[in-house]
C-alpha cells in the first residue's frame, strides 16, 4: 500500500451510506464522518428523521461527547459509492430487498456481519455484477442506549470481494479510505478462508456461553472440550465440501486462544438470550446444519445448538 495517495487520488470517491444505527453501524459511521467523507446513516424506522445528535465514548475512555447525526436521504442511497450494511445477520436482507432498486450497478455494498450465509440471501436482490465484499471486525462496540454507544475494544477491519469485480487501484483505494478513518484495515483476496475461521469460532464460544450464561473464557473448561471437539469436526467436514480446508488441531487452539483473549467478554449470543433478543444462531450454528444437509454430513452438535438456542429465544 502506498501511504503517500488518498483514497480520492483514486477512482472512488468518498459518498458512504452506513445501515444500522447499532454498536458497528454508529463506530463505522462515526469514525468515517470524522474524516472528510460524504457520510451519511440510514437509520431503522425506531429512530426519528429529526434526531440529529449521537454521543460516542472513544476507547479507554469514560466521556461521552456529541456528533451531528447526518441521515440518509434517497438520493444518498442513488449517489452513493459505498454502502456499509451493519445489520444483525437476520436483518440484511429486508434492507438489500428494500433498497436494491435506487442502488447504482457500480456502489460497492460491504456485508458487516457475524455469521454467515446472509450473501446468498442478498445477491438474487441486485444485478450480478454488483461488487459485495465481506467486512469482518475485531473491534468492539457496546450501544449504551438508542444512539449511543461506546468503543470498548481496539480491532481490525477485515474486507475482501464476494461477488463482482474491483480494479486494484479501487482496492487500495477502498482499503486506505478504512485505514484512514479506522485504522488498522486489510483487503483480502480471500476473505471466505477469514470468514469460515470466524464462522467456527463463533459456533464453539456463541452457543456455549449462551446456554451455559457463562463468560467466554470458560469455554476452554475441560468438562466442554468433547463439545468443542464435535461441533468443530463437524465445522471441518462440511467446510471441506465447501472448499476450506481445516486442521482440527490448528482449529482447536485458534478458538481456545480466542476464549482466552476475550475470557471477560460476554459473547453477543449471551447478551442477545439474556436481553431476549433474536440471536444470530440461524447463520453460526444453523449455517452449519443447513450445509450438513445439503451435502449428507450428519451435524448432530450444531444442529442441536442451533434448535436450543432458538427454542430458548422463541419461547
Ligand atoms: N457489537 C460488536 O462489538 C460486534 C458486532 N458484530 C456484528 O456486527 C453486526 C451488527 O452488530 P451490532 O451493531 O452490535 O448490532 P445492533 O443490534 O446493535 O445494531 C443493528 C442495528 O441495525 C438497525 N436496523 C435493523 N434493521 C434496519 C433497517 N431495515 N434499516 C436500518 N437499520 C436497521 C437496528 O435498529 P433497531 O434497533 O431499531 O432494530 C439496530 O440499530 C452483527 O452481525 C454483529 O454480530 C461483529 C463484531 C463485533
Ligand atoms: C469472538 C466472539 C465470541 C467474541 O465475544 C464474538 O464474535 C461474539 O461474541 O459474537
Amino acid at each position: 500500500m502506498k501511504n503517500s495517495l488518498t483514497a480520492s487520488t483514486h477512482n472512488l470517491s468518498k459518498r458512504i451510506v452506513v445501515v444500522g444505527q447499532g454498536a458497528i453501524g454508529l463506530l463505522y459511521y462515526h469514525h468515517f464522518s470524522q474524516q472528510n467523507y460524504q457520510v451519511s446513516l440510514q437509520a431503522s424506522t425506531s429512530i426519528s428523521s429529526s434526531t440529529t445528535s449521537y454521543s460516542f465514548t472513544a476507547y479507554n475512555t469514560t466521556t461521552e461527547h456529541n456528533f451531528l447525526l447526518q441521515h440518509t436521504q434517497t438520493v444518498d442511497i442513488q449517489n452513493a459509492d459505498i454502502i456499509l450494511i451493519c445489520v444483525k445477520s437476520y436483518q440484511a436482507a429486508v434492507v438489500i430487498e428494500q433498497l436494491a432498486p435506487l442502488i447504482k450497478p457500480k456502489s460497492i455494498i460491504v456485508l458487516a456481519h457475524n455469521g454467515m450465509g446472509v450473501y446468498e440471501e442478498i445477491k438474487g436482490y441486485l444485478p450480478t455484477t454488483q461488487p459485495i465484499l465481506a467486512l469482518l471486525t475485531t473491534h468492539g462496540c457496546l450501544r449504551n442506549k438508542p444512539l449511543a454507544i461506546t468503543h470498548t475494544g481496539i480491532g481490525k477491519t477485515d474486507i475482501g470481494l464476494l461477488n463482482g469485480n474491483l480494479s486494484l487501484d479501487t482496492i487500495e483505494a477502498l482499503t486506505l479510505l478504512f485505514n484512514q478513518a479506522i485504522p488498522v484495515a486489510e483487503y483480502h483476496h480471500n476473505i471466505n478462508n477469514k470468514q469460515w475461521l470466524k464462522l467456527a469460532i463463533n459456533c464453539v464460544i456463541n452457543p456455549i456461553t449462551a446456554l451455559h450464561n457463562i463468560e467466554n473464557g470458560q469455554v476452554n473448561q475441560y468438562k466442554f472440550t468433547p463439545l468443542v471437539t464435535k461441533i468443530l469436526e463437524e465445522v471441518i467436514a462440511v467446510a471441506k465440501k465447501e472448499g476450506v480446508t481445516f486442521s482440527f488441531d490448528k482449529l482447536f487452539e485458534v478458538v481456545h486462544g480466542v476464549a482466552t483473549a476475550t475470557a471477560k467478554n460476554s459473547s453477543s449470543m449471551r447478551c442477545d438470550v439474556i436481553a431476549k433478543r433474536v440471536t444470530e444462531i440461524a447463520y453460526i450454528n444453523g449455517y452449519i446444519h443447513r450445509l450438513g444437509e445439503k451435502h449428507g454430513i450428519a451435524t448432530v452438535e450444531n444442529t442441536r445448538l442451533w434448535q436450543q438456542i432458538t427454542t430458548l429465544t422463541d419461547t
